[in-house]
């Protein structure tokens, strides 16, 4: 029998494919799979134009077959079959796919979508097995041929015996070494699952031998094993039905059974798309945070189907970083794959679906919030923290799509309130947007930094995150309102007349302020009277873009920048200790000095900075008490 030899460039093609386009062995499973699948949609065609065939979907079928003994593996197809010419061209020639241009040909239809279109996909057989033979029948013939291959040695045909048309894969499984396990490509459970991973959704049933055992007929102790042919995969996947056909519990189930999460999803969205994108999708918010979501090692992505055979586990660029919390699936039929299915191209029709995708989270997130406040908050305790990262990263391009989604803590009853709700209840004389930062909404609501603005009874935002500042500062407004930190220089609010120092005594405690300040040098800019203090004698506040907050921040990051705030020590000149001071800066500087440190330092405290000296600070206390 004559020997044809692969061409030289796809000798070596095919040695490159073998080794080093897919990274997963696995894989060459899907491949044939999708082959057989093919080779029946190719039926389906044919019947459309050719009367003499009538395409019946429950006679066809896929079968997978192990013998152990012969270490060989089949996937058998009922499909089209190949002839003699069909098996030189489309085996023999690499890169040649007969599926493209039977595509190209028929214009698909009803959903019968052909998968291959490289022609390269079958070559991926070689990477476990040392021979395939393919014996063929075409459905339009009588003669059966049978393809051998042992990889880059090239292929030989000849005539077989088949009695029904279609295909028969068969490979010689390449024996384990020490380092390669190719055992588990005849192992049962094994190939159950990597269908079930590749090829759940096959539309035609994949067959394989189960093996179980059973009580002996007759017998109370003694078991029997028994093997009955089942289907491996679901075939019909969810996300291809009509969605009034779905129940909430289709939904729940899909999102146990897909492993997205052990816990109950909050919200699903199921898209059907077929606009200037076609895609199925089926979403899901999680109802709790994976263990790891705040962590390095988490990995967000989509899973990704290219005509119902999944290509990709976690596609990332399905998912803008601020929505990584969503899981679930993507299936659709217009995208440019590369050749080994498992990295995309970054095409026009992926970037369009990622676009598409994050305005349906976007407006069913902001659904939620409307509709089940209940759920809104708890799926935001969550997840909050990742919106407003996505608000703060690349210098807040992204505020308009997720301002209307974040939330925090308020003044008014410590209820959750979005920006929306607080800019729509604010009097007429409210100015600006304030809030607070500090390590708790207990700890914030005793700042007294807080007491002018919550005397006003103007609402304060509670911010206890540390992102929190940054994303306001990135959002930079809302609505033409402008955010200001109560600890901030002018809080646009008039004081009251009891506030108010005449100029005379202005200028008296200047001259005690610029003393204070001196004996201060380096640890604050300036020591001035407050405006915003009622009945505490002292606090900080800062001047400039960098809040306290911000410092404590940005100083505790792993490169710590050492950004200082531009700190200013406020007392309180309604305050007994500012009569007390006065005293002091005229009868007895030392005194002075001991008040302004002990000042400082409870000024730190209340901000929760450290105090750089505990012991003098110790020490100046126990000084006034004797
Ligand atoms: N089971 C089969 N029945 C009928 N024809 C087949 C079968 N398997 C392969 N072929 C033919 O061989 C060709 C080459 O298959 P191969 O898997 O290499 O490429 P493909 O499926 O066309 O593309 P891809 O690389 O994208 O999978 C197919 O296009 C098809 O014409």
């Amino acid at each position: 029998m004559e020997k044809k030899q692969f061409q030289a460039e796809s000798k070596r093609l095919l040695e490159m494919m073998i080794n080093s386009i897919y990274t997963q062995r696995e894989i060459f499973l899907r491949e044939l799979i999708s082959n057989a699948s093919d080779a029946i949609d190719k039926m389906y065609y044919k019947a459309l134009t050719d009367d003499d065939l009538v395409f019946d979907q429950d006679s066809y079928y896929i079968k997978v077959i192990v013998n152990k003994e012969q270490r060989t593996l089949t996937i058998r197809d009922t499909g089209v079959g190949m002839n003699r010419e069909d098996l030189e061209n489309h085996l023999g020639v690499i890169a040649k796919s007969g599926s493209l241009s039977f595509k190209e040909a028929n214009q698909s239809k009803d959903g019968h979508d052909i998968i291959g279109q490289f022609g390269v996909g079958f070559y991926s057989a070689f990477m476990v097995a040392d021979v395939v033979t393919v014996i063929s029948k075409p459905v339009q013939g009588t003669e059966a041929y049978k393809w051998v291959s042992t990889g880059t040695e090239g292929y030989t045909i000849e005539a077989a015996e088949k009695e029904e048309p279609g295909t028969d894969i068969i490979l010689t499984i390449k024996p384990s070494t020490d380092e390669d396990n190719y055992d588990e490509y005849l192992d049962e459970y094994r190939l159950r699952s990597i269908i079930k991973k590749y090829s759940d959704f096959i539309r035609y049933p994949i067959l394989m031998e189960q093996t179980s055992s059973r009580l002996k007929e007759g017998s109370e102790d003694e078991y029997e094993e028994y093997t009955e042919e089942t289907r491996v995969n679901s075939m019909v996947p969810i996300w291809r039905k009509n969605k009034s056909e779905l129940t909430p519990e289709d939904y729940e189930n899909f999102y146990t059974e897909k492993r997205y999460g052990y816990d109950k999803p909050v919200k699903h969205i199921h898209i059907s798309a077929d606009g200037a994108v076609v895609y199925q999708a089926i979403l899901f918010i999680p109802g709790s945070i994976p263990f790891d979501y705040y962590t390095k090692e988490y990995e967000k992505g989509l899973e990704l189907y290219s005509n119902g055979v999944l290509i990709m586990n976690k596609c990332a660029d399905l998912l803008p970083d601020y929505f990584s919390f969503v899981k679930g699936m993507v299936d659709s039929e217009s995208l440019s794959l590369n050749i080994s299915r498992e990295m995309l191209q970054h095409d026009r029709q992926l970037k369009l679906i990622s676009k598409n995708i994050e305005s349906k989270i976007k407006s069913q997130l902001l659904g939620l919030l409307k509709e089940d406040r209940e759920s809104y908050e708890q799926f935001y305790k969550s997840f909050g923290r990742q919106l407003k990262f996505g608000v703060y990263s690349d210098y807040g391009a992204h505020k308009e799509v997720l301002q209307d989604l974040v939330m925090f803590v308020s003044s008014q009853g410590k209820q959750w309130v979005t920006l929306d709700e607080y800019v729509s209840r604010m009097p007429e004389d409210q100015k600006y947007i304030y809030y607070a930062t500090g390590a708790s909404v207990e700890r914030i609501e005793k700042l007294p930094q807080t007491e002018m603005v919550a005397d006003k009874g103007f609402e304060i935002l509670y911010l206890t995150d540390d992102i929190d500042e940054f994303a306001l500062k990135a959002m930079n407004g809302y609505k033409d309102k402008t955010f200001k930190s109560v600890s901030s220089g002018d809080l646009g609010i008039e004081p009251g007349d009891e506030q108010e120092q005449t100029p005379e005594e202005a200028e008296e405690s200047k001259e005690l302020f610029d003393y204070m300040n001196e004996q201060l040098s380096g640890k604050v800019s300036k020591v001035k009277a407050s405006k915003r203090l009622r009945s505490h004698p002292v606090c900080l506040s800062s001047e400039g873009e960098v809040s306290i907050e911000m410092e404590k921040v940005l100083n505790a990051m792993p490169d710590n920048p050492n950004i200082q705030a531009d700190k200013v020590l406020e007392i309180n000149v309604q305050h007994e200790v500012f009569a007390s001071l006065k005293q002091a800066f005229e009868h007895d500087k030392e005194k002075l000095n001991l008040y302004t440190a002990l000042l400082y330092n409870q000024a730190l405290l209340i901000e929760g900075l450290p105090v750089q000296d505990p012991v003098e600070f110790t020490n100046d206390i126990c000084k006034i008490m004797v």
